[in-house]
């Protein structure tokens, strides 16, 4: 990955969510190039990727195990982070889970379940992160939701109804922070293609139908998103709070 350098980034703390996998660990990978001390947490191991990351950029993040659905691990492991790295000064909210569902056959268990690990962690990450980035004298926020919920797409509601949720939650706490100078803006990604999901989801009747729709003619990677974060994380884009910055190649919904 070769990126422009936001110098202000350069020793940051960082935080991200599922930041060891996929997206986050492209952006993870970021944050590291741009010299910021970067924590992340996710369920699976991680320990070959830090040690890849560490050869790589020459920067070791910290991965600590945890499952976002469990809100004292999630605020012990921001204590972690902030005790090694300092007050967590840039919070990525990237760890989501797309599983696909149908009307009739969902659960009120299941909801629940999914809302656990799509929405409701950016709010007490925000609230655990917020008491030190407002002494720290600001800090920048970026929740990953989704342009899923604008085109209308079937088969996986719950998820999109969070992606939602997470446009407004952004809105709502970019008015409540922005007087600290913490900024809170979102980040909604077209169809990102991550092992996963040409592992799970991709076929090539939908890869046609997605190439269809955006006006840039290369499916997006991982990598494709990192600019926007880091643009978002830095002070260039200081004076923009309560956004979501579409990263999409143009997606054109045509009915
Ligand atoms: N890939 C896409 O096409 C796409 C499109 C739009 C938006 N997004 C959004 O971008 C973000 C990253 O997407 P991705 O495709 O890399 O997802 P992914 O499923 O490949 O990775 C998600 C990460 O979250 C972690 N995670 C999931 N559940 C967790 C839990 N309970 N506790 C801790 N960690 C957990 C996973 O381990 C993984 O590291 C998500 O918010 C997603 O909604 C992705």
């Amino acid at each position: 990955m070769n990126f422009a350098t936001f110098h202000d980034l350069a020793g940051q703390s960082v935080f991200v969510t599922g930041g060891g996998s996929g997206i986050g660990a492209a952006l993870t990978e970021g944050f590291l190039r741009q010299g910021c001390k970067v924590a992340f947490v996710q369920r699976s191991d991680a320990d070959e990727f830090v040690k890849e990351m560490a050869g790589a950029t020459g920067n070791r993040p910290l991965f600590l195990p945890c499952d976002i659905t469990d809100i004292a691990a999630l605020r012990a492991a921001m204590d972690t982070a902030a005790a090694e790295h300092g007050p967590i000064t840039v919070l990525v909210n990237n760890a989501a889970n797309d599983l696909r569902h149908g009307l009739e056959d969902y659960s009120p268990e299941e909801w629940d379940k999914a809302q656990d690990v799509n929405l409701r962690p950016h709010y007490f990450t925000i609230q655990k992160a917020a008491p030190g980035m407002r002494a720290a004298g600001g800090g920048a926020v970026i929740n990953y939701s989704s342009i899923s919920y604008m085109m209308g797409n079937g088969g996986y509601v719950s998820y999109a109804t969070a992606k939602a949720g997470i446009t407004g939650l952004t809105r709502g706490l970019a008015r409540e922070l922005g007087p600290d100078g913490i900024r809170v803006n979102a980040l909604m990604p077209g169809w990102v293609l991550t092992e996963k999901q040409m592992e799970m989801w991709a076929t090539a009747e939908d890869l046609a139908a997605m190439m269809d729709r955006q006006c840039l003619k290369t499916h997006l990677k991982p990598e494709d998103v990192v600019g926007g974060t880091l643009f978002l994380a830095s002070q260039a884009s200081r004076m923009m709070t309560g956004q979501a910055l579409v990263i999409d190649g143009g997606v054109v919904v045509t009915g």
